[in-house]
């Protein structure tokens, strides 16, 4: 099982500061932040009928981070993402292996309800996908089902603040009962967002949740991104290196189904501690 080291850059601080310093010091020049793990895998393969997509993929994830996941296409990166709210329970024919906690709790126990799963570990798709109904009752419709407002004035207190968060209120407002299917894609992309809000998750999944956008929708996605993550834990599959690098405090890079490498975004672009990432995120494949 490989299980990826996840502090490699401070471990090395670490080690080089007791070579050359006093005990005091040593002391300071340890990371202050501990990253508290929200979601872990641990030796999780991934299976189409007799097709392996994924090998003994392992990470933790850590609240309050963005974690990029990157490399070449077909390379798993949208099947890991579905493992950690098991929507690859969804098709067919697919099987996965492993574990994979949340808070420390086997999100693959069988007395685990995967609905109330997707509502702790949310979505947002590579294209909008507003259902078509109002601005309003996209919000409103997973609080409603999942019971979370006791009467009207909560449920419009839940779309004011989700619309808000995704710094889409001030455009909609006055048009809460107009379709949300008549935003522009930019607009759709942040409604489908709020839409994953209103439910409060703790984990936000994105698959390419800017590809459709125009570099001004996406910058707008991006930064809203940024400010999500004081809420939220948020996991985003992305083709673009600029982003993962704009976005994401951690990234992981995958290559023919395999988790080669992941740490801070910073090492991961600056340097990469594998040939194929090396490769990678110099232009020479992908
Ligand atoms: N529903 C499915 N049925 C069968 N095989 C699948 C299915 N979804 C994905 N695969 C296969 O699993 C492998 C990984 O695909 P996946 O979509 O996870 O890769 P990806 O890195 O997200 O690719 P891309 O960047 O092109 O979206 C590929 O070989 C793909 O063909």
């Amino acid at each position: 099982m490989t299980v990826m080291d996840t502090t490699p850059s401070s471990a090395a601080v670490a080690t080089d500061a007791v070579a050359a310093t006093a005990p005091e010091a040593v002391e300071a020049a340890q990371p202050a932040v501990e990253r508290e793990i929200k979601m872990a895998a641990r030796g999780v393969n991934v299976f189409y009928g007799d097709t392996q997509a994924l090998y003994e993929v392992g990470i933790d994830i850590a609240n309050n981070e963005v974690t990029s996941l990157i490399g070449p296409s077909g390379c798993g990166k949208s099947t890991f993402l579905r493992c950690l709210n098991r929507m690859n329970d969804t098709i067919e024919g697919c099987r996965v292996e492993g574990s994979i906690t949340l808070d420390g709790e086997n999100i693959y126990d069988r007395s685990l309800d995967p609905v109330l799963l997707r509502a702790r570990v949310g979505m947002v798709f590579q294209k909008p996908n507003p259902f078509p109904k109002s601005i309003y009752d996209n919000i409103a419709y997973g609080p409603r089902i999942h019971g979370l407002a006791s009467g009207k004035a909560e449920l419009d207190e839940i779309v004011k603040t989700s619309l808000e968060k995704a710094g889409l209120l001030e455009e909609v407002k006055d048009r809460l009962d107009q379709p949300g299917t008549g935003l522009s894609g930019g607009q759709q992309q942040r409604l489908c967002i709020a839409r994953a809000i209103a439910v409060k998750p703790e984990v936000i999944l994105m698959d390419e949740p800017c590809s459709a956008l125009d570099p001004i929708a996406t910058a707008k996605v991006e930064e809203l991104i940024d400010e999500l993550r004081q809420d939220f834990t948020i996991v985003i599959v992305t083709h673009s290196m600029q982003q993962a690098a704009r976005v994401s405090q951690r990234t992981a890079f995958f290559h023919l189904g395999k988790l080669v490498e992941e740490g801070e975004t910073n090492q991961i672009f600056t340097n990469p501690q594998d040939q194929r990432t090396h490769d990678y995120i110099t232009g020479r494949f992908g």
